[in-house]
């Protein structure tokens, strides 16, 4: 059974997952970067003051976007756990 319909929809998605594939591996491209100076500099691997002005302004948008702020704030955390694991790596190394 073929969904015209169905199938533009999953089109679209498709698109739209490549395209966060493809942002999400820039910024771990510059956050390795940070990893790296913050390592050398001797700066800890978390900065959560940054992180709060990161996650208001996100919110901020998420809500100007028509989208769940709670969402855009787990995924934004998310992310950035991940991020301080691999800087946590890096003073290790
Ligand atoms: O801006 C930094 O200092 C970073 O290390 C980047 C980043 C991020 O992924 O946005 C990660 C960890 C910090 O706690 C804050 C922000």
């Amino acid at each position: 059974m073929t969904d015209d319909t169905l199938a533009r929809y999953r089109q679209s998605i498709d698109n739209i997952d490549a395209a966060l594939v493809f942002m999400l591996a820039e910024r771990f491209k510059v956050t390795q970067a940070v990893g790296r100076y913050k390592a050398e500099k001797d700066l800890p691997p978390a900065d959560p003051g940054r992180e709060e002005r990161q996650i208001a302004r996100l919110r901020a948008l998420a809500r100007d976007a028509d989208l769940d702020p709670e969402f855009s704030e787990k995924f934004l955390r998310f992310i950035i756990e991940e991020v301080i694991r691999h800087h946590t790596r890096f003073q290790a190394s």
